[in-house]
């Protein structure tokens, strides 16, 4: 009786803790608008990314509670440009915070993307930066190009429909064949033959997919990252060398190819101008150099995968916007202003309508829309009059940052390139300022922006000049969920060969 007595006072005395603890938590940022629960729980989040549409989630919080809002007990989100400069400026004494935990890719050893201490993350980023400016990576174009040439072949070889020969295509799996091909060869220099074989080899991209929920769920909740950093739990949970298939197997690809370099004579020094040797000149050790590729292929790849087929999906479905960019493309070869069989980066740059295309790509739907969280600095800050105190997180709302209408316009929830090429100059200034956030900022910008600008610059039109492009189903176009990274299939397009009259 006597234990039974004691055991109800300490379950007593614990509800009444944590009851505290809540109320003390709650407290600390109630002057921030959210919704009730998420003010008390980190449940409302786990709700909303367990429901796959977060971005959307997101957006109507800016919505219902303006561009400062509180998402958690310890966590707000802003869609307010100025603020999210602020946090990511060179000197800014915000930091990551525990949410890109989640994306240390091989137990105890950091990449770039999960260095929380900002005197570390500067060396590393100064050890990385030339070799992803392509300053000392003059294959990249190259490598770029001969993946979208393995594009085009197998999309000759398999899947030109006729009048009597019917191919439906997935688009969406072509496209990240395409990526994964692509930034693989950039990063370790050789590719994982998707597009070769016209299939998910080393079932990756079938287990990313399976991987990434929980990654985004991990990186959502703080106390569940505690039990990472446990090496029973973390060798679980994260990718192991030794399997046969998926990331695990992409980990040994990575070692192997690292390994080679650092074998006799290819070491450090090495004459040879790719992305990993410019990080292995720079400093980075065997593991550091495994881990950055690994982050590399991570961060690279489904964001680029993300944007080519949903722009291919905006393309196809808007016909004003399709004929304009085909005839701008079909001009510039008449006039000889692009190269075959791939557009250089230059050229493309110089297609205005493209250029537009892309952007509001980027803009309308933002591949990466995970809350990449900064953590309030010692001492606390006011934001817009109101204190906030230190150890405040503070995610992104890119969605609703994207869409805002005071930058973007009345329309801004519509796909319209013209926009681009309409506003004023003060205007565009604006919008070009808010819609690189999408890169994020400052300290933290992203190292493959100009990786991925070419591959983009490149991919529309090779796909556009080639060929033309519907889809089978225009009621059911493609499945997507969103984990801060759009895990997407099923874009079934009906591709046909191209001979425009003018070329003839
Ligand atoms: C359309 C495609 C892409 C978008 C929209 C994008 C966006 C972003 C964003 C928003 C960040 C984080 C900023 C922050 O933490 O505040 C980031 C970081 C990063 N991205 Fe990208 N990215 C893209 C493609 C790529 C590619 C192709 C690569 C690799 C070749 C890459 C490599 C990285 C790396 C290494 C970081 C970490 C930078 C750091 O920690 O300092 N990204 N990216």
């Amino acid at each position: 009786m006597a234990v039974l007595q004691v055991l109800i006072r300490i379950i007593v005395a614990w509800v009444i803790v944590q009851i505290v603890a809540s109320y003390i938590s709650y407290r600390r940022l109630s002057r921030i608008p959210g919704p009730w629960f998420a003010r008390w729980s980190s449940l409302w989040l786990v709700g909303a990314v367990w429901r796959r549409q977060s971005h959307l989630k997101f957006y109507e919080i800016a919505k219902n509670y303006g561009p400062l809002a509180r998402i958690g007990p310890n966590l707000l989100m802003t869609s307010d440009p100025e603020l999210l400069k602020r946090m990511s400026a060179a000197r800014s004494s915000y930091a990551r915070s525990d949410w890109y935990l989640a994306f240390r890719l091989m137990p105890g050893i950091d990449n770039v993307f999960t260095m929380l201490d900002d005197k570390q993350h500067t060396k590393r980023r100064s050890q990385m930066h030339n070799g992803y400016l392509g300053k000392e990576n003059i294959t990249l174009e190259a490598t770029i190009d001969r993946n979208i040439s393995s594009l085009l072949d197998l999309i000759r070889r398999s899947y030109v429909s006729k009048k009597s020969d019917f191919r439906p295509m997935d688009l969406a799996e072509k496209s990240q064949f395409l990526a994964l091909d692509a930034i693989l060869d950039i990063a370790t220099g050789a590719a994982m033959g998707d597009l070769k074989n016209d299939k998910d080899v080393n079932s990756y991209l079938k287990i990313t997919a399976a991987v990434l929920p929980s990654l985004i769920m991990i990186g959502s909740v703080p106390s569940v990252q505690n039990f990472l950093n446990i090496p029973f739990i973390a060798k679980r949970l994260f990718p192991n060398a030794e399997d046969e298939i998926g990331m695990g197997k992409l980990i040994r690809i990575a070692q192997e190819k690292v390994a080679e370099r650092f074998s006799s004579g290819t070491g450090p020094g090495n004459a040879q101008m790719d992305m990993l040797q410019s990080f292995i000149n720079h400093g980075l050790s065997q593991d550091e150099a495994v881990s950055e590729s690994l982050i590399q292929i991570l961060g690279g790849f489904d964001t680029t995968a993300g944007a080519i087929r949903t722009f291919m999906l905006y393309i196809i479905t808007s016909p004003h916007v399709y004929s304009t960019l085909q005839a701008e493309l079909d001009r510039a070869v008449l006039e000889s202003k692009i190269s075959s069989p791939v557009v250089t980066d230059n050229e493309a740059r110089e297609l205005p309508y493209l250029q537009a295309v892309i952007k509001e790509g980027l803009r309308i739907f933002p591949p990466g829309t995970g809350l990449m969280a900064k953590q309030v600095p010692p001492g606390g800050d006011k934001i817009n009059g109101v204190f906030v105190p230190a150890g405040t997180k503070i995610g992104v709302n890119m969605w609703a940052l994207l869409r805002r209408k005071d930058v973007f316009g009345v329309d801004s929830d519509v796909f319209r390139p013209e926009r681009w090429l309409e506003a004023s100059a003060e205007d565009l200034q604006k919008m070009e300022t808010v819609s690189e956030l999408v890169w994020g900022y400052g300290k933290y910008v992203c190292l493959g922006k100009s990786v991925a600008l070419t591959e983009l610059n490149k991919i529309f039109v090779e796909l556009l000049r080639n060929f033309d492009w519907k889809l089978v189903d225009p009621t059911k176009p493609m499945k997507s969920a969103c984990y801060g990274i759009f895990v997407m299939s099923d874009l079934w397009v009906i591709v046909t060969e191209r001979h425009p009259k003018s070329l003839k």
